[in-house]
Order: C-alpha cells, then structure tokens, then sequence
C-alpha cells in the first residue's frame, strides 16, 4: 500500500497555496512533513485525505483517489485533523468507537474484533483509564489522544496525522511517535506532519519539506537536517548531533543572528 500525492496545486478564497507539493509514503514507513507555519501542510494532508479539491494527482496504491468511492476511501485512509476539541459529552471509549464505522454493518453494534481494535488503540494513546470520562471534560493533550486513538481505531492502511503531537507532554509525544512506527512495522503507511524538529528527527523514515507551498526537500533525516534547510527553510540556527537512537535538532537562534 502506498499513497502519493503527484504536483498538487490548491487554492483556498483566491490565494495560490500549494503550488507544486508532492509526496510518497510507503506502507512500513513513516514520514514526516515539516516546513514552517503557514507552508501548507494542513492543506497537503487534506488533499490527500479527499477533504479538499486539489489539481494534480493523489494515488492510493496506483489508483486515482477521486475513483475510490466514500466508503472505499474510509476503508483505506483515516485522516486526523490539526484541530482537535471534542464538543459534546460522549465517552471516550464511544468517542474512540466511532473509528470503527467505516466496517460497520448498518444496524449492528460493535463486535468483539471492534472491541479488540479500540481496546488496542486506547493503550498505545493511554487513554484506557480515560475511557467512561465524558470527553469534553479532558484537557487538551488528552483530548487530542483520543482523537489520535480513534484514527488508529479505524485501522486503515493510511493513517494521515496533522500535528498530532502538538500540545503532548513530552513523554506521550515520544509514546505517539513509538505508537506510530509500530502501526508503521505492521504493515500501515503514517504521514504525519510536526513542529518538533528532534521528534520528526528520531522517529520519522523520511522527512519531507514543505516551504512556502512547494515542497522543497526530503530523504532520510540526516540529508535533512542540515544548515541549508535549518537555515533557508526554517529560519533558524540549529545545533544538530548525534547519538545512539539517532539526531537530535536543538534551534539555538534565528539563522540571521547566526555568526560566521
Ligand atoms: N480558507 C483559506 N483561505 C485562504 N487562505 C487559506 C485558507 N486556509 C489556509 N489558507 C492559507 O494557506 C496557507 C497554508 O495553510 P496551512 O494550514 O496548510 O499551513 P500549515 O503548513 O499547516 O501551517 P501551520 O504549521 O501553521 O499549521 C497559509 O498561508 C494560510 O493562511
């Protein structure tokens, strides 16, 4: 399974927003898209979600997403959103739930492999001992985990995720991270986008760059991570080392106090 997204071009409310963004993400792996606010990110992972209209193209395993009909499409891609509150009073554990309605059948409720999903993605967000609380009364962080899980839930062959770390403590953005590899390793295509630049660093495959609606860049983290792309594309300066588990990318400064 794989889902590439081939010269996307997007217009919202007459602004040229993408304008040339392409992207491949392979089942086993997971990629990461970086690039700074407002470089289109959200807008790429929507149109290959199928949420937006978008000229070029976006394959799922070679075909066309536009042939894939609604129901096909909840099957193959599950899609998380940056923005995450809950608004109503509904349990976590039926919150997490509703992942499974693409394989419902009309009329019946959950099953026991439903129930084995569900359970499974509760405990790789930690959400389990979460699950009677009405959801619009979490925090934020947790929150957002139970929409992570509910994605996970749907245990789709695409997992889509835009900022899912975003406002994690730094334990359960690195549990995330570990969650997502293993639905990597066991046979799922991730594409998640992030800020956290050591993150995206030590977790993700590959990194694509996204910079001012055009992708700019990708490879392996190292080919990434590097002064050109720290400097040019992000603005900063970054001290970037290595270790045993892999990069970790400290910005220490904007790139235009950088001295010589
Ligand atoms: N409905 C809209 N109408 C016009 N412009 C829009 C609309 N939605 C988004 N944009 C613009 O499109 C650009 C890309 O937005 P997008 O949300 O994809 O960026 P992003 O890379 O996800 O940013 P961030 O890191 O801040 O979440 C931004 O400049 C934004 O202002």
């Amino acid at each position: 399974m794989s889902i590439a997204a081939i010269d996307i071009h997007v217009q919202l409310s007459g602004r040229r927003v993408l304008t040339g963004a392409s992207i491949r993400v392979e089942t086993g792996t997971v990629v990461g898209l970086l690039g700074p606010n407002g470089a289109g990110k959200s807008t790429l992972i929507r149109a290959l979600s199928g949420h937006l209209a978008a000229t070029g193209q976006v394959l799922v395993n070679e075909m066309p997403l536009e042939s894939l009909s609604r129901a096909r499409r909840a099957r193959l891609i599950a899609y998380l959103p940056q923005q995450r509150v809950i608004g109503w009073p509904v349990k976590v554990r039926d919150i997490v739930d509703l992942g499974r309605m693409p394989w419902r059948t009309w009329g019946v409720g959950p099953i026991e492999n439903d129930r084995v999903i569900c359970r499974e993605a509760m405990e790789l967000m930690d959400v389990v001992h979460l699950a009677d609380r009405p959801a619009n009364a979490l925090s934020g962080g947790e929150q957002a985990r139970v929409l992570t899980a509910r994605a996970i839930a749907q245990d789709t062959p695409v997992l889509l995720a835009d900022e899912p770390a975003s406002g994690l403590d730094p334990a359960h953005q690195i549990a995330m991270m570990a969650g997502f590899r293993k639905i990597a390793a066991s046979g799922r295509a991730v594409l998640v986008s992030l800020h956290d630049l050591t993150l995206a660093a030590r977790w993700c495959d590959r990194l694509a760059i996204l910079h001012d609606g055009r992708t700019v860049g990708g490879g392996a983290p190292a080919e990434v991570m590097v002064p050109e792309v720290l400097g040019g594309v992000f603005g900063i300066a970054a001290r970037v080392e290595t270790d045993s588990c892999g990069l970790i990318v400290s910005p220490v400064g904007l790139a235009r106090d950088a001295g010589p």
